[in-house]
C-alpha cells in the first residue's frame, strides 16, 4: 500500500501509478456536473476523492500552529490551516489556575472546539476502554445483528487469541439459529416508514409505543475467525438503547449507565467552557427550552446516551442530524481517537454550505444550542496514516502488555465517542421503564 505521504507527491511513483488507475477506472463515466448537489453534497465529495488526495487548504486544523503537534501532523503530511474558517478564541477554565484555550466559530453559534482538550494517557485509557470493556454484552454493537458475539467480548477473545490462550473457534452467524426453510425472502416484506420526526417532550409517549423490531440477521454471512471480524465493528450504544430501524431510543429496554470514564471527561469539558461567552454574545432566539437553558448547564448537563463509533480508514459518515433526543440544545459531546478526520458541520438543512474542521485525537467537539444542536454534519474522510506518537509501542508501567494488539488495530482507525442527553436532567418521561444500570 502507498503511503498518505506519497499520494501527496505527484512526482512519485506512487502518485504516477494511483492517476493511471484512476484514469482507466474513470474513462467511461459520463461527464458529472456538480450543478445538483447540495452545498453539503458537494463538500463531501471533495473530501471523500481518493485520487487526487483532497486539498486541506480549506479546513480549520488548529493543530497546524501547535509545535507540540508537529510530528503528528508530519505523519501522513496531511495539514489544514489556522486561517482557513473564521473563529475566536476563547479560555477554558479547567479549576486551580490551570487552562486550556477553544475555539468558537461565528458561521455555527453553538459549536467550541476544544483541541487536545483529552490527556495522551487518557486517550489510551479511552481506546482501551471502548475495545475491551464497551464494545460488548450488554452494550450493543452493529455486529450483534449479524453474529452471536462471545460473552467476554470480541476484542477480549481476539486479545486470547492472539496470545494463544483460547481456541480459534470461528464466530458463528446469528442465522445459524434460525430455521431458515420458514423465512421469507429478506427483501420481500413491506418496509417500515420510517419518519424520524425530532423527538420532543410532547410526542415521547407515542414515539415510544411505535414497535421496534431487531433488525434481521443477514443470510448471507459465514462463520469467521475473530480477526476477520475486528475490521467489521462500527458502533457501540451508549446509555439508552438506541434502535436504528425507527431512529428512536428503545426505552422499554431500560438504561446502562454511562461510565465515568466517559461521562466525567464530557462534565470536565461542559464545566470548563465560559458559556455566556459562546451563547451569551449571540441574539436569545426562542427555541432554547427553558429547563435547557445554556446558564444552567454546570448543574443540569447528565449524559445518558451516545455512541462508539469505530471507522476505519475507508469508512465514512454521511450527513444527518441527530434528532433523537428531547433535549435539543443541551451539549453534544464528542471525542476523537486514532486517526485524523475531516468533520464537516453545516446548518438546518444540506442548503447550507458546511465549515469543514480537522479533528485529532484527544480532540473535543461540543454541539449545543439551537443552529448546532441539530445541524447537519458528518465525516467524510479519515485521513490515512495519521495514528499520532501517544499511541507508538507500550509505556512503562502500562497496566497489561497487550498494547501492541490496540496499537495495531489503531493504525487504520479512528475512534469517535459521541455522547447525548436525551432527558432533561429531573424530567419524567413517564415510560414507566425499569433501570438496569
Ligand atoms: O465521528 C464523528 O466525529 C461524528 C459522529 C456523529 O456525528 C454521530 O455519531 O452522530
Ligand atoms: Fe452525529
Amino acid at each position: 500500500m502507498p503511503s498518505a505521504l506519497e499520494l501527496q507527491d505527484p512526482t512519485s511513483a506512487a502518485y504516477k501509478k494511483a492517476k493511471r488507475k484512476y484514469l482507466k477506472t474513470t474513462k467511461n463515466r459520463p461527464e458529472q456536473t456538480d450543478g445538483d448537489w447540495t452545498p453539503f453534497r458537494s463538500a463531501e465529495k471533495k473530501y471523500k476523492a481518493r485520487f487526487p488526495p483532497p486539498d486541506l487548504s480549506s479546513v480549520f486544523d488548529i493543530a497546524a500552529s501547535d509545535p507540540e503537534r508537529a510530528e503528528e501532523i508530519s505523519r501522513g503530511g496531511w495539514k489544514g490551516r489556522v486561517d482557513a474558517i473564521d473563529h475566536r478564541q476563547i479560555n477554558l477554565d479547567l479549576g486551580e489556575g490551570s487552562s486550556k484555550r477553544a475555539y468558537v466559530f461565528p458561521a455555527i453559534p453553538g459549536l467550541v472546539l476544544l483541541p487536545s482538550f483529552v490527556s495522551t494517557e487518557e486517550q489510551r485509557g479511552l481506546v482501551r476502554w471502548s475495545l475491551r470493556d464497551h464494545a460488548r454484552h450488554p452494550n450493543e454493537t452493529n455486529l450483534d445483528t449479524h453474529y452471536l458475539l462471545p460473552r467476554e467480548g470480541l476484542w477480549n477473545k481476539y486479545v486470547d487469541s492472539e496470545k494463544g490462550t483460547s481456541s480459534e473457534e470461528e464466530i458463528q452467524p446469528r442465522a445459524s439459529l434460525l430455521d431458515t426453510t420458514s423465512l421469507p425472502g429478506q427483501d420481500s416484506g413491506p418496509r417500515q416508514l420510517i419518519s424520524n420526526e425530532p423527538a420532543s417532550k410532547d410526542n415521547i409517549v407515542p414515539l415510544t409505543a411505535t414497535p421496534k423490531l431487531p433488525a434481521p440477521p443477514s443470510l448471507s454471512v459465514k462463520p469467521s475467525p475473530v480477526e476477520a471480524i475486528i475490521p467489521k465493528l462500527r458502533w457501540a450504544n451508549i446509555g439508552w438503547y438506541y434502535h436504528w430501524g425507527t431512529k428512536q431510543y428503545d426505552f422499554t429496554r431500560g438504561k446502562i449507565e454511562v461510565s465515568p470514564v466517559v461521562s466525567n471527561i464530557c462534565k470536565r469539558a461542559v464545566n470548563a467552557v465560559p458559556w455566556s461567552e459562546v451563547h451569551g454574545a449571540v441574539a436569545e432566539s426562542n427555541d432554547w427550552a427553558q429547563d435547557e437553558h445554556w446558564s444552567s448547564w454546570k448543574d443540569s448537563y447528565e449524559p445518558d446516551a451516545g455512541i462508539v463509533n469505530f471507522y476505519q480508514t475507508k469508512d465514512t459518515l454521511m450527513a444527518h442530524v441527530d434528532r433523537s433526543e428531547v433535549c435539543s440544545t443541551t451539549p453534544l459531546v464528542s471525542i476523537s481517537l486514532g486517526c485524523a478526520a475531516v468533520f464537516l458541520i453545516g446548518g438546518l438543512t444540506r442548503d447550507v454550505e458546511p465549515i469543514p474542521i480537522l479533528l485529532r485525537s484527544g480532540d473535543v467537539v461540543i454541539m449545543s444550542g439551537p443552529q448546532c444542536r441539530r445541524a447537519y454534519h458528518g465525516v467524510p474522510r479519515i485521513l490515512e496514516d495519521t495514528l499520532p506518537p501517544q499511541f507508538d509501542g507500550r509505556k512503562e508501567n502500562e497496566e497489561d502488555s497487550d498494547w501492541g494488539l490496540y496499537e495495531k488495530y489503531m493504525r487504520t482507525t479512528r475512534i469517535n465517542v459521541n455522547v447525548r442527553q436525551v432527558f432533561p436532567k429531573g424530567f419524567d418521561p413517564g415510560l414507566g421503564t425499569s433501570f438496569t444500570g
